[in-house]
């Protein structure tokens, strides 16, 4: 287990706030065990970034890119360690926290390109005057993370801002304090210079206090559309502050005509029950028409469900599920699938406790088309709902009756029922035969309703760490040809 601190000013320091633990939610096993950052160290840490923004915005793009890079070489270096905590303090399986390392790798190069690319400079000459665009970073900006990627999607906003010039206060999820720790760690090593990457945990007090802070120019938030809605009533008072929100969703994932159901299955499997249901763009609710082609999709999916495995992160083979983030989450879950029951759900698969861990669930697959007013939840955890339909118009209206709008897919051979799903469907994130999961870094990663607040993630992150800045110059003051009406000099 390891003994936690906060990283202020270039230095290690125990937390002065209430004690907290992490917990392995596959084994209960104390993972890290510390103190929150209480007021006090908040305050620190906002007059460190402070004074060390000034030098970090004025060093040439070149030399914040080598320190970026120097980091992608740490990440290099310890990928397994990290992707070995990762999976210990989430529950993910190692073959997956592999590859969220190898992402938060591959963010470095994404986000060098995409600064260049859509916050670059252009200069221009009209007439004698010159004409400049430039990019300033908004100054100290906090960055708060979620559980379920606690490497990847902190390192989404974390880079894009550094390179920006941004000073960083980074406040991860209180379930993911290790992972954090172990990602300052590598970013110590590749040289950040101090004050301009700082680690405060904790858990809703130290959110509060960082977020309300009066000397903080902005705060990218990735997590809860309940949290994020908090944030944004916060903000509204300060518009000269920038708040990014990537928030929930209720993802449809709609089957129209297909003809071969093995791939189907397999998408659908990849959209509700990858990372065990928790990632934001996994699909919550699978519309099937009814009929005998639907039949043999559910009847196929039913069996595909029965065999997924679900196992310790570790195991060897591995499983494609791990435990759930806490044994409180898995209660949530549990208690979701009651709930909808008693409005009239039907459990094809019902969600079931594993005998070896609390956190650990059998995947759901539920009937809820007999639910009139099927509850407009994200509930974040391996539950699928079953909607059958009569005509693919009424599985539109239905699958965008949602006030979310994260990411959506269509599973069907009809490229016209691709062209009207793409051109109906309101969400971020819109697939065509491919899973609702997985999003490509290399594209923006957003979305509209309670998804998010129109400042999308990913290869788009360069636009909210910068503000243009548009400048006219002439070397010295000339009076025009002719004078504008009504002046006389
Ligand atoms: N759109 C996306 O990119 C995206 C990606 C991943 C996860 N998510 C969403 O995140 C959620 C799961 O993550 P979570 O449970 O960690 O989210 P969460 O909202 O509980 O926590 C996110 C962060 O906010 C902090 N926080 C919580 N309450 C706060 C408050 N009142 N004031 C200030 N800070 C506060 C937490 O400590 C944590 O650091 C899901 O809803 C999921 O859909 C969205
Ligand atoms: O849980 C939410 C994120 C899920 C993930 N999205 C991304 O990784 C977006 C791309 C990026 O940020 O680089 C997914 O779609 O599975």
């Amino acid at each position: 287990m390891s003994s936690g601190w906060l990283y202020i000013n270039g230095a290690r320091q125990m937390g002065s706030g209430a004690e907290f633990v992490s917990l392995d939610p596959a084994t209960a096993d104390a993972v890290w065990e510390g103190n929150a950052a209480s007021s006090s160290d908040v305050q620190r840490a906002v007059d460190a970034a402070r004074a060390a923004l000034p030098a970090w915005a004025a060093l040439p793009f070149a030399e914040r890119e080598a320190v970026t890079r120097r980091f992608a070489e740490q990440l290099s270096a310890h990928q397994e360690p990290l992707a070995k905590i990762i999976s210990q303090e989430t529950g993910k399986p190692l073959w997956e926290t592999r590859t969220e390392v190898a992402t938060m790798i591959g963010k470095i190069e994404l986000s060098v390109r995409a600064n260049r690319e859509r916050t670059g400079e252009r200069d221009t000459e009209s007439g004698g005057v010159r004409q400049m665009l430039r990019h300033r970073p908004h100054g100290v900006v906090a960055v708060f993370g979620p559980y379920n990627f606690p490497g990847h999607l902190p390192n989404g906003h974390i880079v894009p801002a550094l390179l920006a010039g941004n000073c960083v206060i980074f406040k991860p999820s209180e379930l993911t304090p290790r992972v954090a720790e172990e990602t300052v760690m590598l970013w110590e090593a590749a040289g950040i210079p101090p004050g301009v990457l700082q680690l405060l945990q904790g858990e809703r007090a130290t959110g509060e206090a960082l977020a309300q802070h009066a000397d903080l120019d902005g705060l990218f938030f990735t997590g809860s559309s309940r949290t994020g809605l908090l944030l944004q009533q916060q903000f509204a008072a300060h518009p000269g502050k920038i708040l990014a929100l990537e928030m929930g969703g209720n993802n449809p994932l709609v089957v129209g005509d297909i003809e071969r159901v093995a791939p189907a299955v397999y998408d659908i499997i990849q959209s509700a029950y990858l990372s065990s249901g928790q990632r934001c763009t996994c699909a919550r609710r699978l519309y099937v028409p009814r009929g005998h082609a639907g039949d043999a999709l559910v009847d196929a999916l039913l069996a595909a469900i029965g065999r997924i495995k679900v196992g310790a992160p570790d195991a060897d083979p591995q499983p494609f599920m791990g435990p759930l983030i806490s044994v409180r989450a898995a209660d949530q879950m549990l208690a979701a699938q009651t709930q909808l029951i008693a409005l009239g759900a039907e459990p094809l698969a019902a969600m079931k406790r594993l005998p070896w861990g609390a956190a650990y669930l059998t995947p759901a697959l539920l009937d809820v088309t007999a639910i009139e007013h099927l509850p407009d939840e994200e509930y974040f955890g391996p539950l699928l709902q079953l909607v059958r339909y009569d005509t693919f118009d009424q599985a539109l209206r239905l699958a965008n009756r949602t006030r979310y709008g994260l990411s959506a897919a269509l599973l069907s051979d009809s490229a016209d029922q691709w062209a009207q799903f793409a051109a109906t469907i309101r969400a971020g994130i819109i697939n065509w035969n491919r899973q609702t999961t997985g999003a490509s870094g290399a594209a923006p990663f957003g979305g509209v309703g309670q998804s998010g607040n129109h400042r999308p993630s990913a290869y788009y992150a360069a636009d909210y760490c910068a503000y243009p800045v548009a400048m006219m110059a002439s070397e010295r003051s000339e009076l025009p040809a002719q004078l504008t009406p009504g002046i006389e000099l």
